[in-house]
This record gives C-alpha cells, sequence and structure tokens, in this order.
C-alpha cells in the first residue's frame, strides 16, 4: 500500500480543486436528483442518455486504475478517490476531517449533512454509512502523528436511528500504544448522541511517517 507524490505547485494544486470540486459537486446533486424526481418517463429515458454522453466524454481519457492517495511536496493529502473524503468522489458525502492536535480532548471532528443518497431506516441514516464515516474519522485521529494507522478492529453501538440531515463527530484517543492507537467517537445530533464507535488501529510495520497532519483533510 503505498501512497503517491504528486509533483503540483501550490497553484497547480488549487488550481485542480477548482475543476474538479464543481464537478463532483454536480454529481452529487444528480445522485440526490435520480432518486427524488418524479418527472415522466420520456424525461428519465432522455436523461439516461444525456447522463451516457457525459461519461462517455469523460472517458475518453483516464488512468487506468483507481486514484491511489496522492500528497504533495509540500504536505497536502489529496485522498480525492477516498469514499468518504474523496473531492473527486461523489459517493462521499464529502466529509471534511477538522483535526486539531493530539493533546486536544476531541483530536478530530467533522460536520457534515446527509441527504436522500445515505438512507437506511426511513429518513434515517443506513447503519453502514454511519460505521463509514466513523471508520474515516477515527482513522485520521489515529493517524495525527503522521504514522498511517488502518482499522485493526472497530465496534459500533447504535443507541438511536440517526436522523437525514446534519450531524458532527467528534473523535478521541485515549490511548496511544507503539503502532496501536485506541480511538473513540461519538455521532451527535442537535448535541445528542446517536452512536458511539471504538477501534483499534494500528500502523502497519516498517510504515514510513508522513507529515504529521494538521488542519483539514481533503
Ligand atoms: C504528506 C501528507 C500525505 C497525506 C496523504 C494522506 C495519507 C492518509 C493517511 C492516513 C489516513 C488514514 C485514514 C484512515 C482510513 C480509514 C480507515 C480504513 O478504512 S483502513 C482499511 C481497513 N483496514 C485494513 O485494511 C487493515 C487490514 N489489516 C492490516 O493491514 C494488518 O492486519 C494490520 C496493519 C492491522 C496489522 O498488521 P501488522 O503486521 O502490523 O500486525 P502485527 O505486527 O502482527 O501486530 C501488531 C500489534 O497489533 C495487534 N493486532 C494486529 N492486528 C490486529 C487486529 N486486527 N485487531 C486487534 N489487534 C491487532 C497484534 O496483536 C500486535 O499487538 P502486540 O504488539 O502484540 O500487543
Amino acid at each position: 500500500m503505498e501512497f503517491t507524490y504528486e509533483d503540483l505547485t501550490a497553484d497547480e494544486y488549487h488550481h485542480r480543486v477548482a475543476v474538479y470540486q464543481p464537478l463532483t459537486a454536480a454529481l452529487r446533486e444528480l445522485l440526490d436528483a435520480v432518486i427524488r424526481t418524479e418527472v415522466d418517463d420520456a424525461t428519465v429515458h432522455s436523461a439516461t442518455e444525456t447522463i451516457s454522453e457525459v461519461t462517455a466524454a469523460l472517458r475518453a481519457q483516464q488512468i487506468p486504475g483507481a486514484y491511489g492517495v496522492r500528497h504533495t511536496a509540500e504536505g497536502r493529502g489529496m485522498a480525492w478517490g477516498n469514499a468518504v473524503i474523496g473531492l473527486r468522489n461523489a459517493i462521499a458525502p464529502p466529509l471534511t476531517v477538522v483535526r486539531g492536535s493530539v493533546t486536544d480532548p476531541v483530536v478530530a471532528h467533522a460536520d457534515v449533512e446527509l441527504g436522500a443518497a445515505y438512507e437506511g431506516p426511513p429518513g434515517h441514516v443506513h447503519g453502514g454509512v454511519v460505521s463509514l464515516l466513523f471508520d474515516q474519522v477515527l482513522g485520521e485521529a489515529a493517524s495525527m502523528t503522521g504514522l498511517p494507522s488502518y482499522t485493526g478492529t472497530l465496534t459500533i453501538r447504535y443507541l438511536r436511528p440517526t436522523p437525514l440531515g446534519p450531524l458532527r463527530i467528534e473523535a478521541f484517543t485515549p490511548e496511544r500504544d507503539g503502532r496501536k492507537t485506541l480511538a473513540r467517537a461519538a455521532m451527535l445530533v442537535d448535541g445528542a448522541v446517536t452512536a458511539e464507535a471504538e477501534g483499534l488501529f494500528i500502523s502497519p510495520r516498517g510504515m514510513t511517517p508522513l507529515h504529521p497532519f494538521a488542519g483539514e483533510s481533503r
């Protein structure tokens, strides 16, 4: 599992953000519109054709596989295909994880608004999506020292259904022991906890430390 170095100037990085962020935002709108539309069949057929044309245009030049986890010389993370935070991934809500310091009581948090695309129980967030969001925030909190850490175990306690709409995740790292970090998190809606998570995150043997994380993920 190798990270990819992208030789980009800050200007080139910002240019790419400016190009791709609106594309992904437009696709997220499309996902929501497809779920909620009530237009007639002819309009749906015509939309299907238009979407196929757009897909063909974008496929004219493609990389062979997944995007990878890239970073620039300045230490900017470009996990743009990531399922939770990916700037170029419309499946990602996207979540922006705000990282503080490893000594803060809440080491990382994220505010996000989940719409119709994340539904499980009627009007509520899918349990797998709850787990997905926790996995990312806990993983980033555990990796904040600069040593990337991956999920060894993850336990979720679903206390009550989480309604679709705005929610917050707060993560803590109560114990660090060499390559192992115990991480905990809470999901909050209007200040009330709907789910709790605990996981052991492990940095694989021989992993090279990256630039210590601070600020926001992307
Ligand atoms: C310059 C800036 C650049 C920025 C670029 C961006 C970088 C972003 C980087 C970072 C962000 C991170 C974002 C997180 C993403 C979300 C999280 C995920 O989705 S992660 C995917 C799902 N998880 C996996 O796929 C793991 C698969 N498993 C493995 O790879 C290995 O099993 C691994 C690493 C977990 C352990 O492998 P070993 O070979 O290191 O393990 P051994 O040396 O045998 O054990 C070490 C200690 O850990 C315990 N251990 C091992 N596996 C365990 C497990 N599964 N559960 C509990 N304990 C375990 C062992 O008992 C041992 O403990 P004792 O030292 O004896 O006390």
